[in-house]
């Protein structure tokens, strides 16, 4: 009977549970799913705070560290040495011991802003008019791939956070808050980094202190020239706004022209250390193409001199333009086009003054070449380059510069002579400076006498040589004049052309006849090299195709054949002249025949090894084009 009354109490009750159970569950979904609804509302009176992400890249795929990241991150950098507990130490400027302390990712910092700071253990609020915001930086999760600093608030201020805290945050000048950190001197990586991803280990620059001492006080120029450029640098960091009312990006071109050593170099450092920009010197035989040119522009940042030496060595700036001009590509550049990349003055173009050039804030950039006369003129042309600057041999106000510098004098009795000598002849202040350096052991009452003395001595040398290159060049004009006019050739017609760099060419046709030796009418293929490109230059009588200028301190008493100033294939002037004074009495018309070359400097074997270098343009080059 117990037993019967217990099963029937357990039917009942299992049959009630199966009635029961579901109502029960549906009530519970109902109660928990109002309660969640009314804890969320609950949970919002009480969580006030909203989150703001300043992500480190927009998008997925961006090639870019986004600029708020960096202008963000800049700002609290400079304040994190309060709050952050991962700190890194990056040295000061130079001559400072002291180290500048910036904030390492991952830790929450604080910031102070309008002198009031509300610290609590490791969160430091930062106080914008009245109103309190924290900063924190958020590395990616497995949820969230990006990597962003996060700014909290209460959710009252959204207005005042969004409309005035970040603008004031993004404005702010990042001298002020990178303090006194040493300027960088980056450099573009030889790696291929078009196909890198996005990750931070795949930078296209590397870095080091930007050390360089020079300034616009030990620059030598004249003071008028070094003044103007100072205010046209100030007006330019100071134009904002002007330059986003015109419709400009926000950037200024310089080209730096003259001779080595006329302080191309020693001006870009000035610029730099004037302006507390950093350096980005772009080698650009190291870019292989116009994709990676592009990467390298766009990681730069803003507040920077972006440079490019010896433009006209780096990449053919010419021919695409110039295709015709064949008379103006010499041998060297040929070989320096065949290894250069396949980046184009387009490409170039583009990043200087096309779509991708308005990006992050204001920068300067500066080219600097040798031979201007090379560059395209759509390179440098008005608006591209907004200053072109000479830097040029040095003058008396210059040398005065350099005598502060080097010696600590303003005044001394040897400073007449020397400017009369500096009228007279060119030196540049890199060969002035090389006088003036006083060695330990000339460091007495008398070692500025004896820097001035060597001063003097090597002007006078100078002088001298130069007196003497204008002698020769005058003799060998008349003997060329006599040459061809004997040959019934107008050498007039086209020498005196200045095909390069001052440098005098000379009717193909002259030279042709003059260097021709021991050939039969078209067969002069080798004979006639030799001499297809002979150039007259201060003096100097030059076969081949480049005349190195570094080498006039030589003082152009030689003869070389090749195809550039690395072919050390000279001989003595004199012997040339001989050849040379040969011509007067050779037989009408066929000068070659009488050429009375020493064989073993004009060897065939010689020549031809210089020759077999030269691609077929350079054959062109040398086409008589009569
Ligand atoms: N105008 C100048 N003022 C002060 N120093 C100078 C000047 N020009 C040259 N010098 C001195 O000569 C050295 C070489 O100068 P710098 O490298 O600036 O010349 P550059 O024109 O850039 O030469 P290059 O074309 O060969 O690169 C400098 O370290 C500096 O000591």
């Amino acid at each position: 009977m117990d037993t019967w009354l217990s099963f029937a109490n357990l039917t009942s009750f299992t049959t009630a549970w199966f009635v029961v159970g579901p109502l029960l569950a549906t009530a519970w979904r109902l109660f928990s799913s109002c309660f969640k609804r009314h804890a969320k509302a609950l949970l919002q009176l009480v969580d006030t705070d909203v989150t703001l992400d300043i992500v480190r890249r927009d998008w997925e795929d961006s090639i870019k560290t986004s600029d708020k990241y960096s202008e963000v991150k800049a700002y609290l950098a400079a304040s994190c040495s309060r709050a952050a507990r991962a700190l890194r130490a990056e040295n000061a400027v130079q001559g400072d011991n002291k180290l500048v302390l910036t904030m390492r990712l991952g830790q929450e910092v604080s910031d102070e802003f309008a002198g009031v700071t509300l610290w609590e253990g490791q969160e430091v609020s930062d106080v914008f008019k009245g109103v309190t915001v924290r900063w924190a930086s958020v590395w990616p999760t497995r949820e969230d791939s990006s990597q962003c600093l996060r700014l909290t608030f209460h959710q009252r201020h959204r207005d005042l956070v969004v409309g005035e805290y970040l603008p004031h945050v993004r404005r702010s000048d990042r001298n002020a808050l990178l303090g006194n950190r040493r300027r960088r001197l980056y450099t573009n990586k030889t790696n291929d980094y078009s196909s890198m991803g996005t990750g931070s280990s795949n930078k296209v620059w590397t870095y080091i202190d930007f050390e360089h001492p020079a300034t616009f006080d030990t620059l030598a120029m004249h003071p008028e020239k070094k003044r103007k450029i100072m205010d046209e640098l100030d007006e330019f960091r100071n134009s904002k706004d002007y330059y986003n009312r015109i419709g400009k990006p926000w950037k200024r071109g310089y080209l730096l022209y003259g001779p080595p050593g006329t302080g191309k170099s020693s001006m870009i450092a000035a610029m730099a250390n004037y302006l507390s920009y950093d350096i980005y010197d772009i080698e650009l035989t190291m870019v292989p193409n116009n994709t990676n040119l592009r990467k390298l522009f766009i990681e730069t940042k803003g507040k920077s001199i972006i440079v490019i030496e010896d433009i006209d060595c780096s990449i053919d700036l010419t021919s695409h333009r110039r295709s015709n001009d064949t008379a103006a590509t010499t041998a060297s550049a040929n070989r320096k086009r065949k290894r250069t990349s396949e980046m184009t003055l387009s490409g170039l173009l583009n990043f200087i003054d096309g779509i991708w050039s308005a990006h992050s804030g204001e920068r300067i950039i500066v080219f600097t070449t040798n031979f201007v006369d090379k560059l395209d003129p759509a390179l440098i042309r008005r608006g591209r380059m907004d200053m072109k600057l000479e830097l040029s041999y040095c003058g008396f106000e210059a040398f005065m510069t350099l005598a502060k510098n080097y010696l600590d004098v303003d005044a001394h009795p040897l400073f007449g002579t020397i400017n009369e000598l500096l009228q007279e002849v060119e030196i540049t202040p890199a060969d002035v400076a090389e006088c003036l350096l006083m060695p330990n052991k000339e460091r007495n009452e008398h070692g500025v006498d004896v820097c001035l003395g060597r001063l003097i001595d090597e002007l006078r040398k100078r002088v001298q040589l130069d007196k003497e290159k204008k002698d020769d060049m005058k003799r060998v004009e008349e003997e060329l004049a006599a040459s061809a006019a004997a040959a019934g050739v107008d050498a007039k017609a086209s020498d005196g052309e200045d095909m390069e760099n001052g440098r005098r060419m000379v009717d193909p046709r002259v030279i042709r006849r003059l260097g021709r030796k021991e050939t039969k009418e078209g067969d002069d293929k080798v004979a006639a090299k030799p001499n297809d490109n002979l150039a007259a230059n201060n003096g100097r009588t030059v076969y081949g195709g480049t005349v190195d200028d570094s080498s006039s301190s030589d003082h152009g008493d030689e003869m070389k054949v090749g195809a550039d100033a690395e072919a050390n294939s000279e001989t003595d002037h004199r012997s040339s002249m001989k050849a040379n004074g040969d011509l007067g009495g050779s037989r009408d018309g066929d000068y070659g025949d009488d050429l009375d070359y020493d064989k073993d400097d004009y060897d065939d074997d010689d020549v031809s090894s210089e020759y077999d270098d030269d691609d077929d343009e350079d054959d062109e080059e040398f086409d008589d084009d009569s």
